[in-house]
């Protein structure tokens, strides 16, 4: 098998079809929806939250809502149906994220889309789920993960799931890789590959994006929407407060799966860091749509779709020289 990450691997320019870069169309229809860009802030509790999750959905960009505050995620949905605004939710496996989709139908409250967020998405208990919302929520947009194989993403997929998210460990947070010795970790665009040849349905590429043009890769090997977590914190709308230390200001990122997260040393399989405050999001997702619009006229194409059929050629580990920015 060939493996190969995002830094290994260049895209190779076709002759240009625009006279600016601005002709490009970054926009990607993603289940009922069309956003602006191809990409979401990953459902991360020092990602998003309800403030920032309601500003994306005013302005067209997709958003996944955490499930780590499970008690707040009805009040969420009923403000934003309130506010006319799309609704994206969390949820986990275990008994009482049953019980929560049974209160959802008694409520009558329908999300548009549904995230299973789990470590380890290819399980009975994850199939369980898809078919349980399914049944019950029929009309919701049904994404289910984390995956890491073309097995994986085909069960899910013929269980219902109408997306799927591939990921296992390749995230900036993520010590799963260290700590269970699996995982996509180090070759997540080749999975990537590996698990869009496999699938039917759209594929959400989820974690290891370090540079915008990252995005651009993970389109070109299947990806259909681009989860970034560390590339997206340390905003001024990102959770949590400023942390001021020799000078310098930043933002805590921490996994999911970490202690910061559990409130206990128990499987922990993330860890915390503490990211440079950047600033307004805003700016960092007009700077994510810019790059992408000049990767599309270096695909010698007008839209995403164009992105599909580059060449390139893969350069090993060489190409960055040691050049960060
Ligand atoms: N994308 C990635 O690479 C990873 C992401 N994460 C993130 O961390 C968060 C917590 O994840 P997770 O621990 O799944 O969520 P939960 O703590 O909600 O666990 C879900 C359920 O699955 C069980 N479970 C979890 N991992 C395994 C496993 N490897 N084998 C068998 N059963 C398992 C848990 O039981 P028990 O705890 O008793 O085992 C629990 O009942 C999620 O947001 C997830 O996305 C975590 C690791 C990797
Ligand atoms: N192994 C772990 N993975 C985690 C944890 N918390 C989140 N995640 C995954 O990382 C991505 C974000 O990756 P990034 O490279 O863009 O920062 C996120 O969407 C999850 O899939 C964790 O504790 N352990």
């Amino acid at each position: 098998m060939q493996v190969f990450d995002y830094e290994d691997i260049q895209l190779i320019p076709n002759k240009c079809i625009v006279d600016s870069r601005s002709e490009c169309d970054t926009s990607i229809k993603f289940g009922p929806k069309t956003f602006k860009i191809p990409v979401v802030p990953a459902n991360m509790q020092t990602i998003i939250d309800e403030t920032l999750a309601e500003k994306l959905a005013a302005n067209d960009y997709f958003y996944v809502m955490h499930r780590f505050e499970p008690e707040k995620r009805i009040d969420f949905i009923k403000d934003m149906n309130r506010k006319k605004l799309f609704t994206s939710i969390s949820v986990g496996i275990k008994e009482e994220e049953f019980n929560f989709i049974d209160q959802l139908v008694a409520e009558n409250l329908k999300p548009d889309y549904i995230t299973i967020d789990v470590a380890h998405g290819h399980s009975d208990r994850v199939i369980e789920m898809i078919k349980y919302i399914k049944n019950n929520l029929p009309n919701s947009f049904l994404i289910a993960g984390n995956v890491g194989t073309p097995e994986a993403v085909r069960e899910l997929e013929n269980a219902g799931a109408d997306a799927t998210k591939v990921g296992i460990g390749p995230g900036k947070v993520c010590i799963t890789k260290l700590k269970t010795g699996f995982g996509t970790g180090g070759w997540q665009l080749a999975a990537i590959r590996l698990c869009a040849k496999a699938a039917s349905k759209p594929i959400i590429a989820d974690g290891g994006v370090r540079n915008d043009g990252d995005i651009a890769k993970s389109i070109r090997f299947g990806a259909d929407m681009v989860m970034i977590g560390s590339l997206l914190a340390g905003h001024n709308e990102s959770p949590g407060k400023v942390i001021e230390k020799d000078g310098q200001k930043y933002k805590a990122y921490f996994g999911s799966a970490s202690q910061y997260q559990k409130g206990e040393y128990k499987n922990v399989e993330g860890k915390r860091m503490l990211i440079p405050y950047k600033g307004e999001i805003k700016d960092t997702l007009n700077e994510m749509q810019q790059d992408l619009q000049s990767s599309i006229s270096y695909a010698g194409g007008k839209d995403l779709k164009s992105l599909r059929k580059v060449d390139y050629v893969i350069v090993k580990n060489s190409i960055y020289n040691g050049d960060v920015y």
